[in-house]
């Protein structure tokens, strides 16, 4: 309409095809951190006239993402992961409007910071247990990792109890989570019905069908996703078993069971609330099993490549807590600047979701003269923003001394507000992750627990000397590393012998 707007710039496309040779399936942040570099503020693309924005400055994420919420918050109508694999009531596909905010709110209710302390028995009996499979069994540390989020999840949302590393629930998850992230939602790549929806007509026995007949199996699985963890809910509470949980919180068991006395409407009421119920708790179950587990590798990792922040760490906790001849609690947290400074770090170096989910416009918009469509995807460019110079000086490096108080209180307060990384790798404006206060919890403690109990170095080879670990990411959404190999014993026979007495005390 306006000649004089022009699109944000960005890496040159080729006629028709657009930029479907930039973008990569595979640790696109690489490259979308080159473009930043390149490009500035935003940069643009498109595919098949499908634009993409990259918000590459908390600025400008903030600008548009945040203030201007009302038109940037939808997601992409992906035909692919809705229709085709049968995930469009999950939270985190769901179009902006009145489903994605009723199962926004239940999850705000069952999240909030206030919530959180009530699980907080049940996180500390979880992390105990970790602590201690971990201890036995150093090698399997991926698995014990995936138990310990699959299982705290599993048990917060549904009150189910995991029992052993290979649950059949877990197993599911982890494959479905697996199959959303890497195949089905993949951020670098797109399917081509995504493009041009009309293809889903196309019958399933036809040359170049194959993603139909993939998303029959897919969707059949995550079926089982949803259903299988509810209906073990919905029996448990109706048997009189069910142990205290986020469903069990919000319905009871004569709602399940209607009878004649109810009007048509109370029963369509009670089967929406049903209904959003069972698809948040999906929605939790799928959106924390994958981030959980990355943030806890990055932190694994970190400490075998950073002996020096490690020892900081070990230093204070003997100091503060271990010298009263106990194990970290969540009381502890005030008096422990180093370990609060090492969670923050390890959420900027390892930045779990590097380019977040993308959010869709729906208006036209103009940002600093540049113009963008209604329908354009925006992502925020969380691993851009993390390794801004100007705000973390020497980014690449782990450095959590950057964070602790004697450094901060020489900065003014608004570049100290703006260094908190938990105001990034967490998404932005009204989308943004509901699980933070629960990861803000659940991640210090198990981090506390660590520091006080092991030691975790880098592998070892067969003279005993130390060798770097190869660590590799081939992940699409997420950031998780490939299991590496590292050096994980007791710290000492102090805390194993702490760690026995404060488990038979929880009974964990
Ligand atoms: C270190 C851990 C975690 C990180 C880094 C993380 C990060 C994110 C990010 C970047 C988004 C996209 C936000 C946006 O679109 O702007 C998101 C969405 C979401 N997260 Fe998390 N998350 C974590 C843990 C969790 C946990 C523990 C839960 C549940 C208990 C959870 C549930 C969700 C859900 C349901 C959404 C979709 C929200 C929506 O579309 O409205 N996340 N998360």
């Amino acid at each position: 309409k306006n000649r004089n707007l022009v699109f944000p710039p960005g890496p040159k496309p080729v006629p028709m095809l657009g930029n479907i040779f930039d973008v990569r399936a595979k640790e696109l942040w690489l490259v979308a951190r080159e473009w930043a570099q390149q490009f500035g503020d935003v940069t643009y693309l498109h595919i098949f006239g499908q634009g993409l924005v990259f918000l590459n400055t908390s600025k400008a994420a903030f600008d548009l993402m945040e203030r201007k919420g009302s038109i940037y918050s939808d997601r992409p109508p992906l035909v692919m992961v809705t229709e085709l694999c049968g995930c469009t009531d999950m939270v985190a596909f769901t179009r902006y409007g009145t489903g994605s905010r009723s199962q926004r709110k239940l999850m705000s209710k069952a999240l909030s910071a206030n919530a959180v302390k009530t699980y907080q028995p049940l996180i500390q009996m979880d992390t105990h247990h970790f602590v201690s499979s971990l201890i036995q069994t150093p090698k399997d540390y991926q698995k014990h990792i995936r138990r310990y989020a699959g299982g705290l999840t599993l048990n917060t949302i549904y009150g189910y109890r995991i029992t052993t590393n290979n649950d059949l629930f877990l197993e599911l998850a982890e494959e479905c989570v697996d199959l959303l992230a890497n195949e089905i939602a993949s951020t670098g790549s797109m399917w081509m019905v995504d493009l041009f929806p009309f293809l889903k007509h196309i019958p399933e026995f036809m040359p170049g069908a194959s993603f139909k007949r993939k998303a029959k199996v897919w969707k059949a699985k995550m079926e089982d996703f949803v259903e299988k963890p509810w209906d073990y809910f919905t029996t448990s509470l109706t048997n009189g078993t069910a142990p205290p949980s986020f469903c069990s919180t919000l319905i009871d068991a004569d709602s399940l069971r209607p009878t004649d006395r109810e009007s048509k409407e109370m029963k369509s009421d009670l089967q929406q609330k049903i209904f959003d119920l069972k698809w948040t708790a999906n929605s939790m179950y799928s959106g924390s099993i994958d981030t959980t587990v990355t943030s806890i590798m990055h932190f694994i990792l970190a400490m075998a490549l950073h002996p020096e922040a490690q020892k900081m760490a070990q230093e204070e906790m003997d100091r503060v807590v271990l010298s009263e001849g106990r194990l970290p609690t969540f009381e502890d947290r005030e008096r422990l600047p180093y370990l609060e400074a090492l969670l923050w770090e390890t959420l900027r170096w390892g930045c779990p979701v590097p380019l977040g989910l993308p959010h869709r416009l729906t208006e036209d918009d103009v940002y600093d003269g540049q113009f963008m469509a209604k329908g354009t995807l925006v992502f925020g460019n969380i691993w851009n923003i993390l390794r801004d110079e100007s705000i973390y000086p020497s980014a690449d490096s782990f450095n959590p001394s950057r964070f602790m108080p004697s450094s901060l209180a020489a900065l003014d307060e608004s570049t100290r507000r703006k260094m908190d990384p938990r105001n990034y790798v967490f998404g932005f404006g009204r989308r943004v992750c509901p699980g933070s206060n629960l990861v803000d919890s659940s991640n210090w403690l198990m981090m506390a627990m660590m520091v006080a109990t092991c030691q975790i170095g880098k592998p070892r080879d067969k003279e005993g000397r130390e060798c770097e670990p190869k660590v590799e990411f081939n992940n699409s959404v997420f950031r998780t590393p490939d299991v590496f190999d590292c050096d994980i014993r007791p710290r000492s026979d102090k805390a194993l012998h702490l760690l026995a007495r404060a488990e038979l005390e929880l009974g964990a």
